[in-house]
């Protein structure tokens, strides 16, 4: 499979890594927006920066070239990205964490949020901890877990970044040197403290998840997400 990989840094590295080891070859590697042929590539990456990641996947996206992202940060226009995916009837796969310890660790955030559900006495709150060189605060990981317990919690409807307030989950960002990625949810009652925690030792997780994912996507049509990849959930 020739792979394009838009955004060449920690993560564009590592992928390349693990994509040459899986017998891939790499076609294009850039960190800017032009001066590139995308029709080369089978399959593009994106994990680029979040002012970026729009256009490289809109290229994509109506030069008919399937495309996996991870940026964070961009989400404002998800939806404009779906519906270019369907009008160019093409092949798109954004996922906050592509690692297959966090897709399992957002089913059993889910599960557990429903079972909490009925445990009023209990408040939530998210930690999470990353380098301090990443540019977006929540991380995406982060915001798709608050987004999986409020599926499920009948107490919460949003979240919120450094605040307390009723019916809005906390979630506090920490920002420490070479911290590949952790995240922490805690139910504190009076009485005792539930915790679950996902603790990233590398980057490689992450990126054995987008070439997989992008193994996966060749040859289908339309908007997935891990768990279509993983057939999880
Ligand atoms: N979904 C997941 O599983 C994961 C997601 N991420 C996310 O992936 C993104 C990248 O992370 P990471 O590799 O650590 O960050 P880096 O900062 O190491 O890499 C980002 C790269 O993108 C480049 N870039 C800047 N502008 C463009 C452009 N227009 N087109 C293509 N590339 C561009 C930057 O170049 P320059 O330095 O020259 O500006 C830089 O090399 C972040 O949003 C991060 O949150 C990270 C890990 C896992
Ligand atoms: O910027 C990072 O490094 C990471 N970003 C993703 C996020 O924002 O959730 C995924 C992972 O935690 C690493």
């Amino acid at each position: 499979m020739k792979i394009a990989l838009l955004g060449y840094g920690k993560m564009g590295q590592t992928i390349e890594k693990i994509a040459l080891e899986r017998g891939h070859e790499i076609v294009i590697k850039t960190n800017e927006e032009e001066g590139y042929d995308i029709n080369q590539a089978d399959v593009a990456i994106d994990f680029s920066v979040p002012k970026a990641a729009f256009f490289n996947i809109a290229k994509c996206l109506k030069l008919g070239v399937p495309v996996i992202s991870g940026t964070t940060g961009w989400l404002d226009n998800y939806e404009h990205a779906i519906k270019l995916c369907k009008e160019n009837n093409g092949a798109f796969i954004y996922a906050s964490n592509f690692s297959l310890g966090v897709n399992i660790f957002f089913e059993l955030n889910k599960h557990l949020a429903k079972m909490m559900s009925q445990l009023k006495q209990y408040h939530v709150s998210i930690e999470e901890i990353h380098h301090t060189e990443k540019l977006d605060a929540p991380s995406g990981t982060a915001i798709t877990l608050a987004e999986g317990i409020i599926s499920q919690h009948d107490e919460y409807n949003k979240w919120l970044l450094n605040q307390n307030k009723k019916q809005t989950i906390p979630i506090t960002a920490k920002r420490i040197a070479n911290v590949p990625g952790t995240h922490s949810i805690e139910y504190k009652s009076n009485t005792d403290t539930i915790n679950i925690t996902h603790t990233a030792h590398t980057r490689e997780g992450f990126a054995l998840g987008a070439v997989v994912a992008a193994e996966w996507i060749l040859g289908k049509t339309g908007v997935f997400s891990m768990k279509d990849v993983l057939n999880i959930g």
